[in-house]
């Protein structure tokens, strides 16, 4: 059994006790489209049983090629965006310490594991090469068509680093590509060249990957414990198979979610006390905005770090517009506590706390926020989790990959597609001359120089 606890006891103000019994014949139907394959996009689900079905003998040259980038590189780039990187960024700040990005690497012990490919960004590109300098280093390029824009060019510039470095031969050695398993460009190249690679199965889309090769190489690359991680979300997968929402509280928060947009709360924070969560809330915002925003409906995904935050958006929460709902992740047990220690004379007025710990205090904070924010005319529900592990973190993944899932055909819509994500790319094309995208390019002109007069 998992060890996260779902608490919707905040939501009796706005949630009547009849309302989450009343959706058990729609969950019924949305869990018999998600388990039956019955429901749109239904070629997308492989996710569901992939903590427990997946291929082994992958499994076993990951961690191999985990250990051979270990032993031959400071460094790992992981090349990728949207599904091929927050997923992974997520688990390495929830797994490392605090500073991972700025601790010696004898403090670190493994590779230090950096991103690019995630935006367009020249400054990012050039600041990390120089931060790179003369480190050895290895890329692992995550992309399932192998033409994404963002990543392409970075890979491009990379592949030319690590030639110049090791020449033709040595970087073949050091490039790891995660992609299509038969198809696609980056895998044609790939063979070509003779890189490793991992693969990106065809029924399991960007958002939902992050247990495949694409977070588990550079998971395992930064010392982290991929058993543990699978092991947490096989069970989460086992946890979260009863329809019945008196049982599976997976399937409760997708339905109080549900409950609450249809009564106008269509913005939901997914909030945190732990500043190394800030990147576990932008996976859930890609999970949750493309698996829902379709359709011109679905709640709107967005983000909060408390306690950070109450001193800038606690504001608007508290008093801003009603149509707020909040999910926090909190975490029971830190890694690591701290006393407050007493002071000569008592200016800051602390007294009252010497000697109680930190996280005592954190935790008091989530529970006035939470009381606070309910007078104040917000729902807020609560994800529990006992520690930050991989475990936890498997479980966790899991919890809210089954929870979209079903949230999405419980408000009428295909969860697995993303077809909106075309619109800005094809306009990018049309204006940066791509063969094929003259037409979009010559309309997006003409259109502009008409909003000018
Ligand atoms: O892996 P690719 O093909 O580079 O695509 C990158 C990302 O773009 C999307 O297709 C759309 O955002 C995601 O699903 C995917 O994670």
């Amino acid at each position: 059994m998992t060890q996260i606890s779902f608490d919707a006891s905040a939501l009796k103000k706005f949630v009547h006790e009849n309302e989450l019994g009343e959706m058990q014949a729609m969950v019924n139907a949305a869990d018999s489209e998600l388990r039956n394959g019955t429901g749109a996009g239904a070629d997308f689900r492989d996710w569901l049983h992939l903590p427990t079905e997946y291929d082994h003998e992958e499994f076993d040259r990951i961690k191999k090629a985990a250990q051979k980038i270990q032993s031959d590189s400071e460094v790992l780039v992981v090349i990728g965006i949207g599904g091929s990187y927050l997923g992974t960024r997520m688990a390495i700040d929830f797994l490392h310490d605090s500073f991972y990005y700025s601790q010696k690497p004898a403090d670190r012990k493994f590779p230090l594991v950096l991103f690019a490919g995630n935006s367009l960004s020249s400054s990012y590109l050039h600041d990390l090469v120089q931060l790179i300098g003369d480190r050895d280093f290895s890329v692992n390029v995550v992309s399932k068509s192998g033409t994404t824009t963002e990543p392409a060019i970075a890979f491009r510039i990379f592949r030319e680093l690590l030639v110049k470095k090791y020449g033709e031969k040595g970087a073949n050695q050091r490039i790891y590509a995660t992609t299509d398993a038969k198809r696609g460009a980056l895998k044609t190249e790939a063979d070509d060249a003779g890189w490793e690679t991992f693969v990106i199965p065809d029924g399991v889309g960007g958002r939902y990957s992050v247990l495949s090769a694409v977070g588990l190489l550079p998971i395992a690359v930064s010392g982290a414990d991929i058993d543990q991680l699978m092991a947490g979300a096989a069970d989460a997968e086992k946890s979260y198979t009863n329809p019945d929402l008196t049982q599976n509280e997976a399937y409760q928060y997708a339905a109080y979610r549900n409950i609450l947009y249809r009564k106008g709360f269509t913005t939901e924070l997914l909030e945190n006390y732990e500043p190394n969560m800030t990147m576990f809330a932008e996976w859930w915002k890609q999970l949750a905005g493309e698996s829902e925003g379709k359709d011109q409906k679905g709640i709107y995904p967005s983000s909060a770090n408390f306690t950070t935050d109450l001193h800038s958006l606690g504001q608007y929460i508290q008093e801003g517009m009603r149509n707020l709902m909040e999910t926090v992740v909190k975490l029971d047990t830190p890694n690591h506590d701290v006393t407050i220690p007493a002071a000569e004379n008592d200016l800051d007025g602390l007294a009252y706390l010497q000697d109680k710990n930190m996280d005592w205090v954190n935790t008091k904070a989530y529970q006035a926020v939470v009381a606070a924010h309910n007078a104040g005319g917000v729902p807020v529900m609560t994800v529990h989790i006992p520690r930050e592990d991989e475990y936890t973190l498997g479980s966790l993944i899991y919890f809210f990959e089954v929870a979209m899932g079903i949230s999405g055909y419980l408000n009428g819509i295909n969860p697995f597609n993303q077809p909106g994500v075309e619109a800005y790319k094809t306009n990018m094309f049309g204006l940066l001359g791509k063969p094929g995208f003259e037409a979009v390019g010559d309309q997006l002109r003409a259109q502009m120089k008409e909003n000018e007069k």
